[in-house]
């Protein structure tokens, strides 16, 4: 099935910000952490930038391939947001076409391709040098929906009381939940 975007899904050019604060990929209080900005696009689709960073290298200044394929799986994972559905990546598969030097920005792009039962499929490239630049990552994913209590199921106490009892994160779940 074509995927659709949520009406209230935000408009294109909005920044979406972090699903969570201490999130790897996109959260703002994670020292340790990609920081990577997504803004909506037309459709199902985004675009997002990464730079890549000292603490980020696999060889000698460059990035290394498990950073960059986080990077694709962050972005690819912030579609949700345009679908209002909460998912996990069940599959990604990452071609790395060309080395990512440290410094470079990643100009990324992701849309969803199809959407069946639970299952969302999804594409993703990384430029280098502009977002007209030549691609040095590609992936192509499936995520897979599923309900709040995966993580309240899962996830360790500690960190599921502090969000819980966080307004801020409450508020982001619920955007994401259609049926709350
Ligand atoms: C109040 C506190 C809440 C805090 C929450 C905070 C925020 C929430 C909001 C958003 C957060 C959401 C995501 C974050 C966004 C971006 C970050 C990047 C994303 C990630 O980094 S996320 C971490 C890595 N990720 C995992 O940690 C998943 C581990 N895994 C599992 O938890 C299970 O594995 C699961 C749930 C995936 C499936 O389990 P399940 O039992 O629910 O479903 P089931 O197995 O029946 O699969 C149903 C259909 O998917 C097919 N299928 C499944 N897996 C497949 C695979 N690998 N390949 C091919 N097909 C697959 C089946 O074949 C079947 O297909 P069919 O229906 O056709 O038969």
């Amino acid at each position: 099935m074509q995927p659709v975007r949520h009406p209230d899904a935000p408009a294109p050019g909005e920044l979406l910000g972090a699903h969570y604060g201490q999130c790897f990929g996109c959260g703002g209080d994670q020292p340790h952490g990609l920081h990577l900005e997504a803004r909506a696009g037309e459709g199902v689709s985004l675009t997002a930038e990464f730079t890549v960073q000292p603490a980020h290298q696999g060889a000698p200044g460059l990035a290394h391939g498990g950073v960059l394929a986080s990077a694709l799986d962050e972005t690819l994972g912030s579609l949700n947001w345009l679908l209002r559905t909460i998912a996990v990546t069940g599959r990604l598969e990452t071609d790395f076409v060309r080395p990512v030097p440290v410094g470079t920005t990643l100009h990324l792009e992701a849309e969803v391709t199809a959407v069946a039962g639970r299952k969302i499929y999804s594409t993703a490239t990384g430029r280098v040098g502009g977002p007209d630049g030549p691609v040095a990552v590609r992936a192509d994913a499936l995520f897979i929906e599923v309900k709040v209590d995966h993580f309240v199921d899962h996830g360790r106490q500690e960190e599921i009381q502090a969000a819980m009892s966080d307004p801020d994160q409450i508020r982001r779940t619920r955007a994401f939940e259609v049926n709350p």
